[in-house]
């Protein structure tokens, strides 16, 4: 089965079944909550832990219910689509009691590995423990965003804003399950991207999960580190290392679970590594330099290929960098200032610069409009590095 092979139904969010159970109410399952909230979605949610639990309520995520049916149903509450937002080791067995405890409601999970969850309720189909029309009322999903931080306090109701949802629906699937996902995904302001299980966890092996490796490789070199060299540290190791603080718990579940492709992954990284190694040994040797240039340009390469904002294709944005007081009021100041000259921000990023007491707020824009705009901060009297 391809991506093309699926003839799916079409996904309307304002169908979206209701209410929406939120099983695991932490980033993931607290900010979908509240980004259905935001669309105006009624959200249940559940979650073993009771803190977890009261912080997505209290952030506005939706409204905790017990898990009997009997007093759900009697509350007018039975969920209409159940979200598996835990732990990937309890993904399929959370699944499998929401199939079973809620017989007429729609189940999908947003775990960062597909193939390990349908492969285990496939079994539990052929043990008898799930019914063929159960399985097909499951969907397997990913949304490819998170961030590195964990709990539903690091929750943002923004944070699948025009970010790919990958949909992994099956044969067996029932359309409605699609309909669902895409119904879901919609209305947190995604994309969906439906795709066979199998070659997104080849996908997320590449983009998703050697980065994370790669960042932890380089993080932990720092722990030996002295701190002059760390004072030293600019933005190439901050941009290498964000996703090295990400939850350790949570990522050797992602790793073992996709292990035979995130390996061919590192082996190639490993063959890359043992090149430039032998150039370094003896980098006056014939050859040597040549070789260290084109691993720089190979990356150069497929730095490019990266899809820009919105996935749109890759773009470069000039940066024009505005050097700000660390005080409150100044970063609002500086936006209003950028939006009166009437330029669109593309991205932006602020780093503090150790042992200042300033900023140095990095704007992307548009090339064409850098100059302009590093005029009209000028003028308004912002200091334009
Ligand atoms: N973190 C990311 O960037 C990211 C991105 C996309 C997908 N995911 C996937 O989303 C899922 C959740 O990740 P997260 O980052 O939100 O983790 P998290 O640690 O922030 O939250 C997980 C929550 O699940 C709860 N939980 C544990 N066992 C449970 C059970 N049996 N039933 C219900 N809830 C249970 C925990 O108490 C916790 O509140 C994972 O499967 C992960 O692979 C994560
Ligand atoms: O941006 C981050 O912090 C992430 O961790 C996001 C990210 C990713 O690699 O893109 C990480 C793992 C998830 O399964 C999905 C998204």
């Amino acid at each position: 089965m391809t991506s093309e092979s699926l003839d799916l139904a079409s996904g309307d969010p304002a169908g979206l079944p209701g209410p929406v159970l939120v099983r695991g109410t932490g980033l993931l399952g607290a900010s979908i909550g509240l980004a259905l909230r935001t669309a105006g979605r009624e959200v249940l949610l559940h979650d073993p832990s009771p803190s977890a639990l009261a912080v997505a309520r209290d952030i506005g995520a939706g409204v905790p219910v017990a898990l009997d049916p009997a007093e759900v149903t009697d509350a007018g509450l039975a969920p209409g689509l159940v979200v598996v937002s835990c732990p990937p080791d309890v993904t399929a067995d959370v699944v499998t009691d929401s199939l079973r405890r809620w017989p007429d409601a729609l189940v999908l999970d947003v775990a960062s590995v597909k193939t390990a969850v349908a492969a285990q309720l496939r079994r539990r189909q052929d043990a008898g423990e799930l019914s063929a029309t159960d399985v097909s009322r499951y969907v397997g999903t990913h949304p490819m965003a998170g961030r590195e931080r964990s709990g539903p306090v690091a929750a943002r109701g923004t944070l699948f804003l025009a970010a790919p949802w990958v949909v992994c629906a099956e044969e067996s699937t029932h359309p409605d399950a699609v309909a669902a996902a895409r119904g879901l995904a919609e209305a947190c302001g995604a994309t969906v991207r439906l795709m066979p299980a199998a070659e997104h966890d080849d996908a997320v092996a590449l983009v998703s999960h050697l980065p994370q490796v790669a960042a932890s490789l380089v993080a932990a070199r720092m722990q030996g580190a002295s701190a002059t060299s760390l004072e030293l540290a600019g933005n190439g190791l901050r941009d290498t290392t964000r996703i090295a603080a990400s939850d350790p718990q949570l990522w050797t579940q992602i790793l073992s679970s996709n292990a035979a492709a995130v390996l061919e992954t590192l082996h190639a990284v490993r063959q890359d590594l043992d090149r430039l190694i032998v150039t370094l040994e003896d980098p006056d040797a014939e050859g040597a330099r040549w070789g260290m240039a084109r691993l720089i340009a190979e990356g150069n390469a497929g730095h490019a290929r990266i899809p820009g904002k919105h996935g749109a294709a890759p773009q470069a944005f000039c940066v024009v960098t505005v050097v700000v007081d660390d005080t409150p009021g100044q970063l609002a100041g500086v936006l209003a200032d950028v939006g009166e000259a009437g330029v669109n921000v593309e991205d932006l990023r602020m780093d503090h610069a150790s042992g200042h007491e300033v900023g140095m707020l990095e704007i992307s824009v548009l090339p064409a409009r850098r100059d302009e705009l590093a005029e009209a901060l000028t003028r308004r009297g912002w200091k334009v590095v």
